[in-house]
């Protein structure tokens, strides 16, 4: 492929001076992990939502597969959420239905892309279950009577389920166990890899930046101020708050 399958083109949105980002570019290309990382404040999230079309940007542009995503309607901006793009919510629940059963919250997502036939989809769900390590007799279960480790379990399968092309994640493991969130990201880091997803990763966690993502983008109150492969980033970084960043982790 030789165009990236996603541009982020001087993209801004400030609610206030240096609450929120500016002037951010990056390309992102199939297959690639691109982590944002920064302290609490310096907005990722905002960037996040406003790559994942749930915030309006105020400046700049967004290519996806050549098309500008704010030149599409809503609705198709809204089916492109449910299909080939997936995001996964810090917090599990956000990104579930808790009246729904497990096996609904992924048969949901697969009625979105047209499956009808009623087995098929609950063979599909049953085979995610397992594929994120939650035991198929739990199919019928609510959501809410999950671990949090499960619930996020099931809100990836959730999203994979339709085989996108592009995630987005809003600290994947935050609020979870460090036994669960090493074993989160271990099955994270497989399924990206076998279904060549590219992701953009928001953590504050350098540690899963490093086990995950392929490249960084360091922000501190809204700007981009390093960018680079992860480990040129993590063993050699250029700027004072990257090195910061490093070495305030390298404290603890
Ligand atoms: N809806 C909003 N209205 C006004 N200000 C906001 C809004 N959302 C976020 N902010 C402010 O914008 C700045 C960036 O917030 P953002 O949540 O993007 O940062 P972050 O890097 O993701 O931080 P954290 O890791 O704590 O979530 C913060 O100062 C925040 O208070």
């Amino acid at each position: 492929m030789t165009q990236p399958l996603l541009s982020v083109n001087h993209l801004s949105h400030l609610y206030a001076p240096g609450k929120g980002f500016q002037d951010v570019s990056f390309d992102l290309w199939p297959g690639e992990v691109l982590g944002i990382v920064g302290e609490s404040g310096s907005g990722k999230t905002t960037l996040l939502n406003a790559i994942s079309a749930r915030l309006v940007p105020q400046q700049g542009t967004i290519t996806w597969q050549n098309r500008d995503l704010y030149a599409m309607s809503e609705a198709e901006r809204r089916r492109l959420l449910r299909t080939e793009w997936g995001v996964v919510h810090q917090h599990a629940m956000d990104g579930l239905r808790r009246q729904v059963s497990a096996g609904g919250n992924i048969g949901e997502r697969l009625m979105a892309t047209g499956a009808r036939h009623y087995g098929d989809i609950r063979a599909s769900a049953e085979q995610w279950l397992s594929d994120v390590e939650i035991p198929p007799s739990r199919i019928d279960d609510l959501p809410t009577t999950f671990s949090g480790g499960m619930q996020q379990r099931l809100q990836i399968a959730r999203n994979l389920v339709t085989r996108p092309k592009l995630m987005f994640m809003d600290e994947p493991t935050g609020g979870l166990d460090v036994s669960v969130q090493a074993r989160l990201l271990d099955l994270l880091r497989g399924l990206v890899v076998e279904m060549n997803l590219a992701v953009v990763m928001v953590t504050h966690d350098l540690g899963v930046a490093r086990l995950l993502a392929n490249r960084l983008l360091v922000m501190k109150q809204g700007q981009v101020v390093e960018s680079g492969l992860t480990d040129r980033v993590l063993d050699d970084p250029h700027h004072p708050y990257t090195q910061l960043l490093v070495s305030s982790v390298l404290q603890n």
